[in-house]
């Protein structure tokens, strides 16, 4: 099992608290979804869980490991993580692009072994990207560099992935087909932690919803139990109409 987990995670930045104490966990057959308005903290709080970012006090342990002392290469071993800014470093060929996600195993475009080949191969699959692979990545749409980038995380292959936005950008059979990918992954062992916006996708495919609000989480548990009408208007300030898993957003409040 790999598990990501945050104790009492506080991130500050100047006078700002981003991040209030946060108790955040992510295990191999999950697929969670961080929930929250724009500007709640959920970005930092990624960052920090995997060491990206400086905490004030607290902990962030990645298979027993504080993440912060990882290097990028032991990190990236174990957890893949999609960013939700995602610059294209140089132009380069979309395979190209999905290959930087085998840099953990000592690969690099043009120099993959076979292994990483067929990892590369199966996230251009799954991703739907056959026909761009020779495409230089920086003509594609918004939408297609969204599938590219989701592909070089999928092509690390590591037990945890962890996703921020990765379908903010895209057309509904795409939000659909990438979700169905990201349920595949975890159904095949792997945990998912994907930061989403929709809340009708995330009640539909996630094992458990942790939701945000100024800085701190505050309602973690199945979408049964946390997604509620009261819950929607005091995270989003939304009416929403809730039948099971399916959710109506009807106005805001
Ligand atoms: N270095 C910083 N200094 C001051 N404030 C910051 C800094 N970095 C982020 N913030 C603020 O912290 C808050 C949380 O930002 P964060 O990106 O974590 O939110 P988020 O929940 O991911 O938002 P979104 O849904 O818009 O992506 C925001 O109000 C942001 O402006």
């Amino acid at each position: 099992m790999a598990e990501l987990l945050t104790r009492d995670l506080t991130v500050i930045a100047g006078k700002a608290t981003l991040v209030r104490a946060a108790n955040l966990s992510l295990r191999t057959g999950e697929l969670v979804a961080l929930l929250g308005p724009n500007g709640a903290g959920k970005t930092s709080l990624l960052r920090s869980a995997l060491g990206l970012e400086k905490r004030a006090t607290g902990s962030a342990l990645l298979n027993g490991a504080d993440s912060e002392r990882l290097s990028p290469m032991q990190r990236a071993r174990q957890v893949a993580y999609l960013p939700q800014q995602r610059p294209l470093a140089w132009p380069n060929t979309v395979r190209d692009v999905i290959a930087l996600g085998r840099f953990a195993y000592g690969a690099a475009p043009g120099r993959l072994s076979a292994a990483d080949a067929e990892a590369v191969d199966r996230a251009i699959g799954v991703c739907d990207l056959s026909t761009l692979t020779e495409r230089q990545a920086d003509t594609l749409s918004g939408g297609e560099l969204a599938r590219v980038h989701c592909a070089r995380a999928f092509a690390a292959e590591a037990p945890l992935l962890v996703a921020d936005e990765p379908v903010a950008a895209l057309d509904p059979r795409h939000q659909f087909r990438i979700m169905d990918m990201m349920r595949t992954f975890v159904n095949d062992g792997g945990g998912a932690l994907v930061v989403l916006h929709d809340i009708a996708l995330a009640a539909r495919y996630a094992d458990r919803m942790v939701w945000m609000k100024d800085a701190e989480i505050v309602a973690d548990g199945s979408p049964e139990d946390t997604l509620t009408t009261e819950r929607m208007a005091e995270i989003y300030g939304v009416r929403a109409r809730i039948d099971g898993r399916s959710v109506e957003i009807e106005g805001a409040i």
